[in-house]
């Protein structure tokens, strides 16, 4: 039977997402460098209810992806169907008071996603500040409440959602623009992989920018913050608005969210979201062109979806290559990709246009597609 860990940080509530029966609950005091078992605080912990598989959505994603990605499909499908074996990464911040949140960390048997020493030769400089601590086992640690004037630790997310910023490769002193920014975490590693000249932030929708608004404040110092730039706007306008003026745009799009989108509450929002979903590719292609318009000659541009849709990844770059004059389609950085190897499964595309991870039984992060353009002239 599976055994999962529960961390409890000293000093902040808990906020367990999974059934309790086969917990234990590991108490962090992070700034003793202690971890300490005990299965006392199993009392305080409550669960939320099982999530419900929408029968609707399943047998929609049952055709698709059996005729998309074959025997792959069948795989991931059940992992997406047990959320009882998923994993969680732990990003840390690094403007933060991290104390001895690694030691603690890594005696719970968590090790880092990324290697910390990185070769002259090697291209990928960025993995030496981002620090993504990930279980093998689906052991999820909770998350940290927002105090005023006291930075977060840590960000919870799904590991495969660093590919796209690890791919957008920041060096210091770049203009970045987030062109879908909330909730944030994507910003929010950019600021860990390095400090950008401007990052540009940007969300269309106000609920959604307010909670982006939120995540910057918690993770990143008041004396930092001219470097960010936080807008509400509708992306596909940013490109005529700012034309050529970013180093790299990162445009993580709005897609169908397969992990979520299996878990919709009722039928009825299951159908709607299926029928929205037709709508997805030509705002995903229109976001996409003003990415083009509003990066420089040279920069790059990375494309993001954390569905497995043929239709909102490969095709959308596609029509976007075949439409738009002077881009040209990159390949990710194949030491990167053998680097994550080991953690991610990544998926046979056919066309083979960017990356694609999906959830496999022991990797089961993704879904997180990503493909790399860049503007020529
Ligand atoms: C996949 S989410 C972004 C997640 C975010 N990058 C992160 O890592 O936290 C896509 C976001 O795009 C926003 N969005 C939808 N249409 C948009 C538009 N026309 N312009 C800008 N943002 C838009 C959605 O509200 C949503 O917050």
């Amino acid at each position: 039977m599976f055994s999962s860990k529960l961390c409890c940080i000293k000093g902040f509530s808990s906020s367990p997402l999974l059934a309790l029966k086969s917990f234990t609950c590991v108490l962090i005091d992070s700034s003793q460098g202690q971890c300490t078992v005990t299965n006392t605080l199993a009392a305080q912990c409550k669960s939320k209810p099982q999530r419900q598989v929408c029968k609707t959505v399943l047998k929609h994603f049952d055709a698709q992806y059996s005729e998309e990605l074959g025997e792959q499909w069948w795989s991931a499908r059940d992992v997406l169907l047990n959320p009882l074996s998923w994993q969680y990464g732990v990003l840390l911040n690094r403007f933060s008071d991290l104390a001895n949140l690694r030691q603690c960390l890594t005696g719970l048997g968590y090790t880092n996603l990324l290697p910390q020493t990185c070769p002259e030769s090697q291209s990928h400089t960025t993995h030496m500040h981002l620090q993504c601590f990930i279980h093998r086992d689906p052991v999820r640690i909770p998350t940290q409440g927002h105090h005023s004037g006291w930075l977060k630790q840590y960000y919870l997310l799904n590991a495969a959602s660093l590919l796209p910023v690890l791919t957008l490769n920041v060096k210091e002193g770049e203009n970045v623009l987030d062109l879908c920014a909330a909730p944030g975490g994507k910003s929010l590693a950019i600021l860990q992989a390095a400090t950008p000249g401007l990052l540009h932030s940007n969300e269309l929708d106000k609920h959604r920018y307010d909670w982006l608004l939120k995540t910057l404040e918690s993770y990143f110092p008041p004396t930092l913050r001219h470097l960010l730039s936080v807008t509400h706007l509708d992306g596909r306008s940013i490109g005529s608005m700012r034309p050529g003026a970013y180093d790299k745009v990162l445009v993580d799009a709005p897609c169908s969210n397969d992990r979520s989108w299996l878990y919709t509450p009722d039928t009825h929002q299951g159908e709607m979201w299926l029928k929205e979903r037709t709508q997805l590719p030509l705002l995903q292609k229109e976001l996409l062109c003003s990415a083009l318009a509003a990066v420089r000659p040279g920069g790059v541009v990375v494309y993001s979806t954390c569905t497995m849709s043929r239709a909102e990844n490969q095709s959308v770059v596609e029509a976007v290559l075949a439409s738009y004059q002077g881009v040209e389609l990159l390949d990710l950085d194949q030491q990167l990709i053998d680097s994550l190897s080991d953690h991610f499964y990544f998926a046979h595309l056919r066309p083979s246009v960017g990356q694609l991870v999906i959830p496999q039984k022991g990797k089961t992060w993704g879904p997180m597609y990503v493909s790399q353009l860049r503007r020529i002239y």
